[in-house]
Order: structure tokens, then sequence, then C-alpha cells
């Protein structure tokens, strides 16, 4: 699939599963089940952490619910600028309940810096990120993540769930796009 296309495998699909499965099994262990607050509640960021969401939810050995929230970032296809722009709001009041915020990529760091004082505006009990991939060359701003799956080097990658206009996300892996394809 989308042969040519791909430089190099980043993470394999097996990296991912196992990883996951970390950080689903150590996350479960802070979130006490029966609360007051009621269920976890993860809010994923579409579109990119839709398969993370989901494989994340199912290693999750305690109740979670999901919520899912769009944003756009104004910049290039390939950079984000910071000023973000809500496209799906949540359908759900968050006021008292234990949010986790499920996101693909922290690149920059501005799209989940901008959401995190978005959403504490809303007064959760509790706010926390899990990130599957973060690129700490890159951040611009300082996010404060407890959970990341991978940290990778500054380039820029596609698959499970992350795209570049739109394709390769549903490649089950991650891997770096070949230059050629977006004039790098
Ligand atoms: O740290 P940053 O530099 O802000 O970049 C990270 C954000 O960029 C991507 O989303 P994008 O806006 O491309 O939308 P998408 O998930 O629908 O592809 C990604 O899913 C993160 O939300
Ligand atoms: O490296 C990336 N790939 C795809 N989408 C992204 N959004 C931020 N960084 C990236």
């Amino acid at each position: 699939m989308y042969e040519g296309d791909i430089a190099s495998v980043l993470i394999s699909e097996e990296q991912i599963r196992a990883r996951t499965a970390e950080l689903a099994e150590d996350i479960a262990k802070r979130y006490p089940t029966g609360a007051p607050e009621g269920d976890l509640l993860l809010i994923g960021v579409l579109k990119g952490a839709v398969f993370f969401m989901t494989d994340f939810a199912r290693a999750l050995p305690i109740p979670s619910q999901m919520e899912f929230m769009a944003v756009s970032s104004y910049g290039s296809s390939t950079s984000s600028s910071g000023v973000v722009r809500i496209l799906k709001d949540l359908d759900k009041d968050i006021a008292g309940r234990h949010v986790l915020i499920v996101e693909d990529i922290i690149d920059s760091g501005l799209t989940l810096s901008w959401l995190m004082r978005n959403l504490k505006t809303r007064n959760p009990a509790s706010l926390e990120v899990v990130t599957l991939l973060r690129k700490p060359d890159a951040v611009k701003i300082d996010v404060d993540v407890r959970d990341v799956g991978f940290d990778i080097p500054n380039e820029f990658v596609v698959g499970y769930g992350l795209d570049y206009a739109e394709r390769y996300r549903d490649l089950p892996y991650i891997g770096t796009l070949d230059p050629e394809v977006y004039g790098g």
C-alpha cells in the first residue's frame, strides 16, 4: 500500500500495540473505579487520534467513556501555527469529571497547549494527557504531559491516524514520508 511514498517504518504495528498496552495498564492504576466522578472520560482529538483512541480504550482495564473534539490549527499542511479554531466541540459538560486527552502527536505543542487551557476553564475534576508520539526537538511551547508513547525525531511522519493531505491515515504503522511526496 502506498508503495514508494514511505521512506521508512519508524514504529511498527507490534511496537504500537505493546506500548499502548503498557500505557493503558499504567494509567488505569491512577483512576479508582467506582469514584463519584464517574468513569474516566477520554477526549480524542479528531481526526489523527482516532486509531490510538480506540486501541487505547480497548487496552484500558477500567471502564472509560469517549468524547471527541475537532480543532484546526491554521498553518501549512506540515506545520501548525498555534491559532486554533474549534470545528466540533464536546457534546457533554465535563465539569467534575476525570478527563484524559488522547492525542496522536505533540509536534510544536501549540494545539495541545491551547486545548488544555480551553478544557481547564470547564472545571474537570482532573485533566491529563496521553500522547502516542512526541517530537522533543520540535516543541515550541512546553506542555505538561506525563504519558508519552514514543519520542521521535523531528521528521514528518504518517500512518496510524496521521496524515499528509488526508492520505496515509489508514497505514497500520508509523512511517516517514519520502520527501518527494511533499516536495521537501
Ligand atoms: O503540536 P502541534 O504542532 O500543534 O501538532 C499536533 C496536532 O496536529 C495534528 O492535527 P491536525 O491539525 O493536522 O488535524 P488532524 O488530526 O485532523 O490531521 C495532530 O493530530 C495534533 O492534533
Ligand atoms: O509529523 C506529523 N505528521 C502528520 N501530522 C502531523 N501533525 C503534526 N505533526 C505531524
